[in-house]
């Protein structure tokens, strides 16, 4: 079960995607659409090593956390939930990431 602000969050982004794009960035980024949400993650996955490589900590925190909300417009955008992503890492547990690598669909 995702955590409670994952979910507030879920929930907010969920409503916020018909809102108006002049009073919600959630709505203006999904207006845009897929490909242009799919790239703000890249951006901020960028961001997020570009911060690691600087040894910036709390540099880290806070492009991580842009990168976990546009990964959950993402998948709002998709159907998809972060319950089925923890799902997918449940799943994971306890098998050695050699062997699960090798379980993977070939891309
Ligand atoms: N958690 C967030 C959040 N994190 C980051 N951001 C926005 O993500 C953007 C990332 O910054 P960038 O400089 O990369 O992007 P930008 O220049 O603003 O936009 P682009 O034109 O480049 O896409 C900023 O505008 C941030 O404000 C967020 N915007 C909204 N939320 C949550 O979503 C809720 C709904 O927001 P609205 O849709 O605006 O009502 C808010 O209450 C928050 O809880």
């Amino acid at each position: 079960m995702a955590d409670p602000i994952i979910q507030r969050l879920e929930a907010i982004i969920a409503e916020r995607r018909s809102a108006s794009s002049d009073s919600s960035y959630v709505a203006k980024l999904s207006a845009r659409g897929r490909a242009r949400i799919a790239q703000k993650i890249g951006e901020e996955g960028v961001e997020t090593v570009i911060a690691a490589i600087k040894d910036d900590g709390p540099g880290v925190i806070s492009e991580s956390a842009d990168l976990i909300f546009h990964l959950l417009v993402l998948l709002a955008d998709m159907g998809l939930t972060w319950d089925q992503l923890l799902a997918e890492l449940d799943a994971r547990e306890g098998t050695s990431g050699i062997a699960e690598k090798a379980s993977r669909p070939k891309e």
